[in-house]
């Protein structure tokens, strides 16, 4: 039988881009940050991040490889589509690749960002980034953010087994486990997801964080079914940005760790569930920061890797990416809208996801 995707002349990956060159670090950065408020002091702390991986981001070799990964499987299944690739902030940027395809012909094209669950800077902004650098002649369809795929929801499974046998196998029987994601602004968390605003829905939380949960519980499920204790679970956050006060998603991996230290916790599991691969925000804000802080702490962690190549990652991507060439689905007008510039936060209003503690099982 012939894939739905071959009615697609052409599957676009698209991502966040970065820089491989001390050089870039900055114009990289200033791409990054056009129109956004972040305040210069940040971008010099993240650009000294980079900095310490001599300005060679991890991301795009990431990509490079994801692509790879895709490529065999398509081809595995006798799907020629042609697979290509293009960034928001850095090169090959998305304009260039989506002129390229139309130049050669190309009517349809199928993008998948690389970005698991949905706000604003997962999702609608790369819906935005097609529609602003998309020729003429071409349309372009977008799959949807897929942190409840089982493919994706496989692979960070056994990356968090991994590492919790491996923690028992040291000596820590109960390891608690931090499930770690992007902090974002708490307006475009409340806002986040086809669910829309708490004003309409009742729901405070929106879908980014509902959806981190989500997984959380159901990795904690699925390892109290190993048998052995049963593991503590909580959703944390790294890498806040923006003025001190505007309110972003809390708590910080590093005050849960310090949280956990008074409370006896002596092993952690970190799963960096709501990132996609081991980028900058992972080998840095993970495995440099909040390493250090455990370590001062007393605290033995395990960073478990992202889903990356994992093959059953993979090939859950070339599923959906068939289901949305069978049917493919727009977001809905309300999802994820644009943050709203120069209005000031509404007030705080408490913790958008209620506890983030688990209770265990
Ligand atoms: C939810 C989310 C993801 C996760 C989903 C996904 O994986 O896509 C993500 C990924 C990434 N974010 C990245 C880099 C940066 N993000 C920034 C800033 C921001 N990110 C935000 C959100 C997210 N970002 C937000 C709300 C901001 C504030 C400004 C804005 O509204 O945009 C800044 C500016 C400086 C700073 O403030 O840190 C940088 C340099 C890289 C590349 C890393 C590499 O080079 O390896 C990747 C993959
Ligand atoms: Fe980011």
């Amino acid at each position: 039988m012939t894939s739905p995707l071959a009615s697609y002349d052409a599957v676009v990956l698209l991502s966040f881009g970065g820089p491989e060159r001390q050089e870039d670090v900055l114009p990289f950065l200033r791409n990054v940050t056009r129109g956004k408020d972040i305040p210069d002091e940040r971008l010099a702390v993240v650009g000294q991040h980079y900095a310490m991986f001599g300005g060679r981001s991890p991301i795009n070799d990431q990509n490079r490889a994801l692509l790879a990964s895709l490529r065999s499987e398509l081809d595995r299944r006798d799907i020629d589509v042609p697979l290509v690739w293009g960034n928001r902030n850095w090169a090959p940027y998305l304009a260039d690749t989506l002129a390229e395809l139309a130049a050669g012909g190309a009517r349809r094209a199928l993008v998948v960002a690389t970005s698991a669950f949905p706000s604003y800077s997962g999702c609608r902004q790369y819906i935005e980034d097609i529609a602003g650098a998309c020729p003429e002649g071409l349309q372009v369809d977008k799959v949807l953010p897929f942190g409840l795929a089982p493919g994706f929801l496989a692979a960070n499974l056994a990356a968090v087994r991994a590492g919790v046998e491996e923690l028992r196998g040291e000596g820590h029987p109960r390891p608690h486990v931090l499930f770690v994601a992007h902090s974002i602004p708490m307006s475009m968390a409340r806002t986040s997801g086809p669910e829309g605003s708490p004003e309409r829905t009742g729901n405070p939380g929106g879908a980014y964080v509902a959806q981190l949960e989500q997984v959380g519980d159901r990795i904690l499920a699925e390892l109290a079914e190993d048998g052995g204790p049963v593991l503590n679970g909580d959703l944390v956050f790294c890498s806040r940005s923006g003025p001190p006060a505007v309110p972003w998603l809390e708590p910080d991996v590093n005050d849960a760790l310090r949280d956990l230290a008074g409370r006896g916790v002596d092993a952690v599991v970190l799963a960096p569930i709501g990132f996609v691969s081991d980028h900058m925000e992972v080998v840095y804000d993970l495995d440099v920061e909040a390493a250090a802080t455990a370590a001062e702490l007393g605290i033995t962690v395990r960073r478990t890797p992202t889903a990356g190549t994992h093959p059953a990652f993979v090939a859950g991507l070339v599923d959906q990416l068939e289901a949305a060439a069978a049917d493919p689905v727009a977001c809905p007008a309300g999802c994820c809208p644009r943050p709203e510039r120069g209005r000031r936060p509404v007030a705080a209003g408490g913790d958008p996801a209620g506890s983030h503690r688990h209770p265990g099982y």
